[in-house]
């Protein structure tokens, strides 16, 4: 529980249901009393009956062997189900809020259409949150030239619908989501016709904008990438407060997919924010509060030390009426994650978290540390390690939020492909490089070295912090389950399986979370 500097009230409180905790745990005790009994069965039998049926027999016990065990380290997600209320309206003064990188990654406008991936860009830049302090990056992986075009185009049409967010305190803050509601009662307005012929005039222009990124996709000029292609491609960078990214991307480096993708280098040298918001392109700011939701986090003296991220859930705005595949992934976001949240706090799932800069760049440094040691680790850029000696806190850009050409040099360099050989990212900084499920992965050495993490999930009566789309066709539902699974079984076999290397540093039952995530969420992941 923490307090708010002016008040001694809290700025967060955490409740666990009892009754729920009594009846889960009870139900624990019962079924492992049965299981004992099931194991003395067989044991016994084995021991004292020698039948010509011995195979048969030692096949069933060794898979029922191997069910309890999953079923026993499964116990850990219903063991102290926590649940989390915030007060952001008990924050300090604005002035005193600490500054935010968004990073939004894309892949392309084949798979992710370029209007949905600006209509996030805009819910981020409309968080509401001092605007000098949230710098929103967009992680363009395949350097198209039609996302840097829509992404200017976005930044004149955010001239417009910034203020009117602001002024009406509009909550849907994803303009496609706001104009396609059919009641549009999201604001409180004093004077409603002043408000309608606004929103009228808003909306004029959110289809004028529509329309000039719909015409460029069908320009040769964007359609054509000329002699590069979405994996051979230089780095490109352009700003200021919206800051286009590409990094470097050649056929002869591998690229590691999203994690390689998201480039804290390039952020730490323009605005250097203690604190990154992660979402997917597809996943737009539904809640503009939620920034200031996580600070009530991050706010709070006795968790703040360790606490790496705040984790949102994933809600999913195209979930059909029976959801058979059950795309919305409801036991994780429902169950799982509080319970893990009672323990040492939720993985990173991968999107809609707010993370502490820090906590990615492994540690502070120290002003002793040998600048040959910090750069065998962050590369050679002595700009680079000048930023993380700033402690964070110093944006390297000028009064009117400009970067001098000189730090966009440098930011290329740090975009490039090459950077990071012979250097520790992606194996002990940024995001980890060991699995394709770089999410999980990089969350659990993260609480493995001792960090932990706060999930705050919408209360019955608010609206869901982030929504975005799911995979609600087979075929993709498919590929999506291998890209996990395989992304669990690179965990598991790598040199950070959570079978080896947490459970000496994570006190039980908390050692039983990763393996327990890998059995028992995703089973599949551990067969051939
Ligand atoms: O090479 C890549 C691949 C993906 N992405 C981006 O990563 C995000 C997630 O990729 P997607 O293909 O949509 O994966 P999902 O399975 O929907 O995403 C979940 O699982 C991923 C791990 O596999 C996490 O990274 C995601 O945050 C999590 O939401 C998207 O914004 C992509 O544009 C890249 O930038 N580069
Ligand atoms: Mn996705």
């Amino acid at each position: 529980m923490a307090s708010s500097s002016s008040t001694s009230l809290p700025l967060h409180i955490c409740h666990g249901n009892k009754l729920t905790m009594i009846i889960n745990r009870s139900h624990a005790v019962l079924h492992s009393i049965a299981i004992s009994f099931l194991i003395y069965y067989r044991t016994s039998f084995l021991f004292h009956q020698p039948t010509p049926i011995i195979i048969p027999w030692l096949l069933l016990f060794t898979s029922e062997l191997i069910l309890s065990f999953i079923w026993f380290l499964g116990r850990a997600y219903i063991w102290r189900p926590v649940y989390r209320t915030v007060f952001p309206e008990r924050l300090p003064n604005d002035d005193k809020l600490p500054a935010i990188d968004v990073f939004i990654c894309t892949t392309g406008p084949d798979k992710e259409p370029t209007i949905g991936v600006m209509n996030t860009l805009l819910s981020a830049m409309a968080l509401d949150y001092p605007p000098d302090k949230l710098h929103v990056y967009l992680s363009d992986d395949g350097g198209y030239a039609i996302t840097l075009h829509a992404m200017r185009e976005s930044w004149s049409f955010a001239r417009w619908w910034l203020p009117f967010c602001r002024r009406f305190g509009i909550k849907t803050r994803c303009p496609e989501a706001y104009f396609s509601r059919t009641e549009n009662r999201d604001s409180d307005s004093e004077n409603p016709h002043n408000f309608m012929v606004e929103r009228e005039k808003i909306k004029e222009q959110y289809v004028l904008f529509k329309e000039r990124v719909r015409r460029a996709g069908e320009e040769s000029k964007f359609k054509d990438k000329g002699v590069y292609t979405a994996s051979d491609h230089p780095s490109c960078i352009e700003m200021p407060l919206l800051v286009y990214v590409s990094r470097e991307k050649r056929t002869s480096q591998f690229h590691h997919f999203k994690a390689g993708a998201v480039n804290l280098r390039v952020s730490a040298m323009l605005s250097n924010s203690p604190y990154i918001l992660m979402l997917d392109c597809d996943m737009y700011c539904n809640d503009p509060t939620s920034a200031r939701q996580a600070m009530c986090f991050h706010f709070d003296p006795e968790m703040s030390p360790s606490l790496a991220f705040v984790q949102f859930p994933q809600a999913f705005r195209d979930i059909r009426e029976n959801d058979i595949y059950d795309s919305e992934v409801r036991s994780a976001y429902t169950i799982l994650w509080p319970g893990l949240d009672g323990l040492k706090g939720p993985v990173l799932s991968g999107t809609n978290f707010y993370i502490k800069r820090e906590a990615l760049c492994c540690h502070s440094i120290r002003k002793d540390i040998d600048l040959r040691e910090l750069k065998d680790s962050f590369g050679p850029s002595n700009e680079f390690i000048n930023s993380l000696r700033q402690d964070y806190k110093k944006p390297n850009l000028n009064d009117n939020g400009e970067a001098s050409n000189m730090l966009l040099e440098e930011a290329k360099v740090l975009a490039s492909c090459s950077y990071e050989d012979h250097t520790k990212w992606g194996k002990e900084v940024g995001f980890l490089y060991d699995s394709v499920a770089e999410d999980f992965l990089t969350g659990f050495v993260m609480q493995c070295k001792g960090w932990i993490s706060a999930y705050v999930a919408p209360s019955s009566s608010s609206r869901p912090q982030f929504l975005g789309t799911s995979t609600t066709n087979l075929n993709d539902l498919l590929t999506q389950g291998i890209r996990w699974g395989s992304g669990l079984v690179d965990v598991a076999l790598s040199r950070f399986s959570p079978l080896f290397y947490g459970s000496s540093r994570i006190i039980v039952p908390s050692s039983l979370l990763p393996p327990s995530l890998v059995l028992c969420h995703h089973p599949s992941s551990l067969s051939p």
